[in-house]
């Protein structure tokens, strides 16, 4: 396990495999791709706080690979319901389907919405934890448009934008998305970290 000194490898834990393909190929433009393993442990999580859901999913990775992993949770908030769905985003999805979300606010003229993202980082077991958040604020659409990727993609445009994040070419969505804003953090961080 390191403790001091440089990393050689991170291990990202996670089962979903949008996230890590849109992962590699942000840090791929920073030559970092490649550092990076992919490990998919179901891991318990946390309710609470988006902060302490990273945190602690960070913790329990580092336990379970025993050396230097990273974990990102992601939370979808409206901002008519005070934040909620939030980091409860995959059970309303779940349950409610891409098509069935926008109904939560069709008693609300505001749509606004923000995608969140916190990435954390820890060097191993009983290591500090160290967390890279990234927000795109957007609005809900009244109905799924673009090609299903990846869950709530079909519904969330982000401001500026008329399309949803799923209309757009990877790219686009790479360079402004939630997960690209923590990862230009994340990336920034890395570079020091590894070897
Ligand atoms: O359309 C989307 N665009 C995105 O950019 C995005 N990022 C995450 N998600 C979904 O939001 C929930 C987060 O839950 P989550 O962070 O616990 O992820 P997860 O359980 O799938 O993986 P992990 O916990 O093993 O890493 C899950 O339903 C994810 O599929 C997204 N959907
Ligand atoms: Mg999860």
């Amino acid at each position: 396990m390191a403790t001091s000194g440089k990393i050689k490898l991170v291990t990202f834990v996670t089962g979903n495999p949008n996230k890590l393909r849109e992962l590699n190929s942000i840090l791929l433009t920073a030559g970092l791709s490649d550092r990076v393993v992919n490990k998919d442990i179901d891991l318990p999580e946390l309710q609470g706080l988006p902060e302490m859901v990273a945190r602690e999913k960070c913790r329990l990775a580092a336990e379970r690979v025993g050396g230097p992993v990273l974990v990102e949770d992601t939370s979808l908030c409206f901002n008519a319901l005070g934040g909620l769905p939030g980091v409860y985003i995959k059970w309303f999805l779940d349950a409610l389907g891409p098509d069935g979300l926008p109904k939560l606010l069709a008693a609300f003229p505001d749509k606004s919405a923000e995608a969140r993202c916190v990435f954390a980082y820890s060097r191993g077991p009983g290591q500090e934890v160290k967390v890279f958040a990234g927000v795109c604020p957007g609005s809900i659409a009244d109905k799924p448009a673009g090609d299903n990727r990846f869950g709530w993609d079909p519904i969330f445009k982000p401001d500026g934008f008329h399309e949803t994040f799923a209309q757009m070419v990877p790219e686009v969505k790479n360079t402004i998305s939630h997960r690209a804003k923590a990862l230009s953090l994340v990336r920034d961080f890395l570079v020091g970290e590894l070897e």
